[in-house]
């Protein structure tokens, strides 16, 4: 594939700030001229978003099997890769989307304790070699992001979905994997302290994104 656009990606546990900060992140590069394609995952298509709702969804009496959620995973992935993805960076436009395959190590190998390698050999099968440019990991504490989210519910209304329902010890997995590979790759991972105030946590991810822009011109 001819790539010329950049891929970003934000990753981080429930309620760390990362949609908050998606807005912000798209603010500066269109502020700086360049094209910007903001996305999700699991999602991004109609079809992707239709598997989401199967993996969000609480109120199904039916247990999800986790290979069967690993490889819906996977599966919404193929689909936004070939509709969304490939297709924007390879036109030059920048994808910022809010989680990606750090989270499928994060949640499925973490969280449920899935085999690792078996998470790698789905991300070559289906990325075929596209890894994100630049990951801006957001990390806090557990208690203080689930505090965010209960504020959230307070003032947005809604119910917990299905990965929010799950217990302190899945979310430390969750957070532990996270960073784990940040200090695995720390070119491509950048821990942000989301503890912090909004203004100080942009702040933070503007040197990031500076750096970036600099590369690519
Ligand atoms: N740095 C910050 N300081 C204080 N509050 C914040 C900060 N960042 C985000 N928030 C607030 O915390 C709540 C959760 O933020 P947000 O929805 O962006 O998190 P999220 O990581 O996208 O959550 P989820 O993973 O559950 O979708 C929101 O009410 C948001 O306004
Ligand atoms: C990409 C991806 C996501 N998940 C989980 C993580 C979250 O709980 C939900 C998505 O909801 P949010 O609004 O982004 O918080 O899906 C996962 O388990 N594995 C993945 O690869």
């Amino acid at each position: 594939m001819n790539r010329r656009g950049r891929f970003i990606t934000l990753e981080g546990g429930e309620g760390v700030g990362k949609s908050t900060n998606l807005d912000w992140v798209c603010s500066w590069l269109d502020e700086r001229g360049i094209e910007v394609v903001r996305t999700r995952e699991p999602g991004g298509t109609p079809r992707a978003e239709a598997i989401r709702e199967l993996l969000l969804d609480p109120s199904s009496q039916e247990p999800l099997d986790d290979d069967a959620e690993l490889l819906l995973v996977f599966a919404a992935r193929a689909q936004h890769l070939a509709q969304v993805i490939r297709p924007a960076l390879a036109r030059g436009a920048w994808v910022v989307c809010d989680r990606f395959t750090d989270a499928t190590f994060a949640y499925q190998g973490g969280g449920r304790g899935l085999d690792m390698q078996r998470i790698a050999t789905l991300e070559a099968l289906v990325q075929r070699g596209l890894t994100p440019d630049l990951t801006l990991l957001l990390d806090m504490s557990i208690e203080a992001a689930q505090e965010r989210v209960d504020q959230r519910l307070g003032q947005q209304g809604g119910q917990r979905d299905r990965f929010e329902r799950e217990r302190q010890a899945f979310f430390q997995a969750v957070r532990d994997a996270y960073l784990a590979r940040a200090a695995a790759e720390p070119a491509r991972i950048a821990v942000i302290d989301a503890s912090h105030s909004l203004p100080a946590v942009q702040a933070e991810l503007a040197e990031h994104l500076e750096r970036q822009v600099a590369l690519w011109r």
